[in-house]
């Protein structure tokens, strides 16, 4: 078990300047400097073991999220990390429901981000004290201990502590073949986001789209939302460089009303796209209930699920068939301790309907795909032994990780260093500080800031 007390909790505010190149631009999020509240958990442990934990953000509101960390600090400082993963369940509870933080956020928000990357940075020692990386450590774990780390608060009426163990039990069948002939051997499928983000001119999203698929890419995300004509011109030239048996997909990132989406999609059904990714508001659960049965005719899905709150929302998107496709994202939710919920309510609910909710995570941001792999590997192995689905891939930033992923033949392969992925490179947090960072520095400066 591992072993070294919380010596100190340092957060830094680390930003890159990914709006310059219309990187990671959506629908809404015109601008996004894709950022990180970067949490270190130094420990007394004699092999100077420290904990890396990360959260996503766009840039602006990073510093708020550094706030809330801070918040968290009393809860983890001079605990020991054995106590805090022996009883996790424990330690999440305190985390996200400190009798006064909820009040500003109960497990959403601000609160839920910090507490993410808090969380976060304490499997990752974890994993590195068993020489494991967390997808291995999670896959060996006995199910009892596995479910110990989750709390079922709200979500016992749809699954229950005894529930969860039974899936994790069923699903030992086969599990040695699912690691050593399919992950080990072929990773696992992913597709690209990066051809096309709404800020691209035509000539960069055309010189994307070309060298995607000479990378082997046959899966593609395309923003869209802003403007219809630009909608269809876009769509039009990507599906002629792919071709009809590629597969598209679109991303709207909240922009319309439930009317609004279902009209839009439906000019774009011309394009069969897999699916179309958070049409509406993220808490309209009834809205995407709209939006899902209106589509489904045209043989289109909706997927949402990185800007859904907690668990509580799976549940509801989840009993009301509100989604096809249920993106979880490991910054969003409560680190892999909530995670672990939703990928069970997911395998929960698959017997209601034919088709299942295949769980097709978001990594749309700095970190995300270092982090999910390990979660979207563990839950093919350990829970729903499908590859029915895929994972998002961008290819921005990873250089700044110490363990960055590894793609090959558009799948990720498994993860080998013990830990979570989550280590940044000290000079990349160093120069990408904000605001008094190189990088930083600099930028302001040519701003007149
Ligand atoms: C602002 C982010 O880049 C967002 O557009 C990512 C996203 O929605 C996705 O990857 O999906
Ligand atoms: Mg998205």
């Amino acid at each position: 078990m591992v072993h070294g007390r919380v010596s100190r909790l340092s957060v830094h505010d680390v930003r890159f300047p990914t709006s310059l190149g219309g990187h990671g631009s959506d629908a809404m999020h015109t601008d996004p400097d894709y950022s990180a509240a970067y949490v270190v958990l130094e420990t007394d442990a004699e092999d100077g073991l420290k904990g890396y934990g990360i959260t996503f953000t766009l840039g602006r509101g990073t510093e708020v999220v550094v706030c809330a960390v801070n918040a968290l600090a009393p809860h983890v400082l001079n605990k020991d990390l054995g106590d805090i993963v022996g009883d996790f369940r424990g330690f999440y509870r305190q985390l996200t429901s400190d009798g006064q933080l909820r009040w500003i956020g109960a497990e959403k928000g601000v609160v839920h981000l910090a507490a993410a990357a808090v969380l976060s940075a304490a499997w990752a020692p974890w994993a590195k004290q068993e020489g494991k990386p967390l997808w291995k450590l999670l896959v060996d774990m006995d199910p009892q201990t596995l479910v110990s780390c989750i709390d079922f608060r709200y979500i016992t009426d749809v699954l229950t502590e005894e529930e969860a163990c039974e899936i994790l039990r069923q699903s030992q069948v086969g599990k040695k073949e699912r690691v050593e002939e399919q992950m080990l051997a072929h990773g696992y499928p992913a597709y690209t986001m990066s051809c096309a983000w709404l800020g691209h001119p035509d000539a960069t999203l055309k010189q994307l789209c070309s060298e995607a698929l000479k990378d082997s890419w046959t899966r593609f995300k395309v923003k869209v939302g802003a403007n219809l004509q630009d909608d269809i011109r876009r769509c039009q030239l990507i599906k002629n460089m792919i071709g009809p048996e590629k597969t598209l997909m679109m991303d709207a990132n909240q922009r319309w009303d439930v009317p609004e989406a279902v009209e839009w999609v439906t000019k774009l059904a011309e394009f069969k796209p897999l699916w179309t990714e958070e049409p509406t508001s993220p808490d309209d659960i009834l809205g995407h209930a709209a939006v899902s049965k209106a589509l489904a005719p045209l043989g289109i899905g909706v997927a949402i699920g990185e800007q859904c709150h907690n668990r509580v929302i799976f549940k509801q998107l989840l009993e009301a068939k509100a989604l096809k496709f249920l993106q979880i994202d490991s910054c969003r939710l409560g680190s892999v301790n909530e995670n672990l919920s939703v990928l069970l309510m997911a395998k929960k609910f698959e017997i209601r309907v034919p088709w299942g909710f295949p769980v097709c995570p978001h990594l749309g941001g700095v970190g995300l795909c270092e982090l999910v792999q390990h979660l979207i590997m563990f839950d093919f192995i350990s829970v729903s032994a499908s590859q029915d689905r895929m994972c998002e891939y961008v290819d921005h930033l990873h250089e700044h990780f110490k363990h960055p992923v590894l793609i090959r033949e558009a799948s990720y392969m498994p993860p080998k260093d013990a830990g979570y992925s989550t280590e940044m490179k000290e000079d990349s947090v160093k120069r990408h500080r904000y605001p008094d960072g190189e990088v930083w520095k600099k930028l302001l400066t040519a701003q007149g800031n």
